[in-house]
């Protein structure tokens, strides 16, 4: 089943405890956290006081994308909340099999992602073996509701073919994913999309009808 990501990004902050609510109950279903530092991205999101609120409000799996230069850091300061999948960027660092296998002593699950005009090649055999979840990004990162790249399906595809090699790899995309995309997304490879402002901000439809819609 297809693992559907709702991005925090888009939501009503201000009723974040309705807004977690709606969702209680979803199958195959993570909130999508998006940390971002104002340095390896030029946005600032939310830290770990939030984090840890979010946490004590809901049972569905969190899903944490840092978008930090020093991710290292991040590891310890975020471990008690509860945090299912702990995702850093290949980019933000020098010996990401180090953090990986330090991620992997405080979550469950531990992904790498990777931005649009990274070069493929830079995910190495050792990481692909060692991580649960590769994150294509599909925009550049650092906003909420931008348009999605196409050139994104061919990123994806090369890393579904790598799926033979790696059988346990989750493929996650995130930006821009919306119904228009969705299929062809999962056609592709993609095993987990995220969603901010198709899920938040468009249209008069249902959250639940939202979610259903990315699965179709
Ligand atoms: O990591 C990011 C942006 O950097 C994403 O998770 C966005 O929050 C997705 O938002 P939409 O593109 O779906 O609006
Ligand atoms: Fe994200």
């Amino acid at each position: 089943m297809m693992i559907i990501s709702p991005s925090l990004l888009a939501c009503d902050f201000l009723n974040i405890e309705s807004e977690l609510n709606a969702f209680e109950g979803f199958e195959d279903l993570w909130f999508h956290l998006d940390i971002m530092d104002a340095h390896f991205v030029p946005n600032l999101t939310f830290g770990h006081p939030i984090v840890k609120l979010i946490s004590k409000k809901t049972k569905i799996p969190l899903d944490a994308h840092f978008m930090v230069s020093n991710p290292e850091f991040f590891i310890e300061t975020f471990k008690d909340f509860n945090i299912h999948n702990f995702t850093f960027h290949i980019e933000a660092t020098e010996n990401s099999f180090e953090l990986i296998k330090k991620a992997k002593k405080y979550y469950p699950s531990v992904g790498v992602s990777i931005k649009p005009k990274t070069p493929l090649e830079d995910i190495s055999s050792e990481v692909l073996a060692n991580i649960d979840l590769l994150l294509i990004m599909s925009v550049e990162p650092g906003f909420g509701g931008q348009a999605f790249i196409e050139e994104s399906y061919e990123r994806i595809e090369y890393f579904n073919k790598l799926k033979t090699q790696y059988p346990n790899l989750t493929i996650q995309v995130d930006g821009g994913v919306s119904n228009i995309n969705a299929d062809k997304l999962r056609k592709a490879g993609a095993d987990n999309l995220v969603a901010g402002s198709y899920i938040f901000k468009e249209g008069p439809t249902t959250y639940r009808e939202k979610v259903e819609s990315l699965r179709r």
